[in-house]
């Protein structure tokens, strides 16, 4: 038997990089979490141990810190960019670069005199925005933006009945639950010669998606936690030109009814225990029947 070296990456994981940017006395944050894999000409590390073609992790994350003062942090995507290029473009053996961040979100405290502080932030309650940039020595370019940890609930809007009943079904049907989850979604943008075009504003691009997600979470109401995260894809997709691919996993975060007989008490719909585990798992994607080939941009 031979053996052969199979797929390979590697790189610095998790650099976290806080850039504030002082504008006077007014600051800002920007708060993010920077991995990066690159692969390429690596067969003589990993065969020989020959480094000459390895440009070390801690490279890496000197480079994510660098780049921070140099260019500033704007939209994580343009970020990402930035420096997936710069790997490509700076190393003949690295042919290929992964950049994956995400991004905390901080507020900024209200001071007694109702206005904002200028230098006092306190993190945000939030979700976290995400995105995952490939580049090749191809020129072949892919954008995944996501979202994760967005918390949110409906207190009716929702049923949940005429699913399959075995021998060990005791769910009841019900035409009035709470419907709960935390929304991890990710889309893929179109890429940048795309006919269908769109948004290269990476920042508005965010805000309007979530937008749509939020919305139709809200305006939907729900036959099963499938068709809810259908919806949400499906509004994306009609609403975002420069989004051809979404990818959604949500919990459903379970709310029982808590029987109040035992103290003569009714519970109308009111009282519910939130349960943390187990939690039905919903994944699913939604794609424009026209939407490019998707290259690397999963991986
Ligand atoms: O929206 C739901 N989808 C399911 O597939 C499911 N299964 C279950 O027990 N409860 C629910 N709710």
């Amino acid at each position: 038997m031979k053996v052969v070296l199979g797929p390979n990456r590697y790189g610095k994981a998790e650099t976290r990089v806080v850039r504030v940017v002082r504008d006077g006395a007014v600051h800002h944050i920007k708060d993010i979490n920077v991995s990066s894999a690159l692969s390429g000409a690596m067969e003589d590390v990993h065969l020989t141990g020959d480094n000459a073609a390895v440009l070390p992790t801690d490279t890496q994350k000197n480079t994510a810190y660098a780049f921070a003062r140099k260019h500033g942090v704007g939209e994580i995507e343009d970020f990402a960019l930035l420096l997936a290029r710069h790997y490509v473009g700076s190393q003949p053996s690295i042919h290929h670069a992964r950049v994956e961040i995400e991004e905390y979100f901080w507020d900024r405290i209200p001071v007694s005199d109702g206005r904002d502080e200028r230098h006092s932030f306190v993190r945000s309650g939030r979700e976290v925005r995400t995105c995952v940039v490939h580049h090749d020595r191809d020129g072949r370019t892919t954008v995944v933006s996501g979202l994760r940890d967005l918390v949110v609930l409906n207190s009716t809007g929702s049923e949940f009945h005429g699913y399959i009943e075995d021998e060990y079904t005791t769910l009841k049907p019900t035409t009035d639950r709470i419907l709960a989850t935390a929304v991890s979604a990710r889309w893929r943008h179109v890429p940048d010669d795309s006919p269908s075009g769109g948004s290269r504003d990476f920042g508005e691009s965010y805000a309007e998606v979530r937008r749509r997600l939020l919305e139709a979470f809200a305006e939907t109401h729900s036959l099963s936690l499938q068709q809810t995260l259908h919806a949400m894809g499906e509004r994306v997709l009609n609403a975002r030109r420069e989004v051809c691919e979404v990818r959604m996993a949500m919990p459903n975060k379970h709310h029982f009814l808590v029987d109040l007989e035992p103290f003569g008490m009714d519970n109308p719909n009111e009282v519910f225990y939130a349960a943390d585990r187990p939690y039905g798992l919903i994944e699913g994607s939604v794609l424009a029947d026209d939407a490019p080939d998707a290259c690397f941009a999963w991986e």
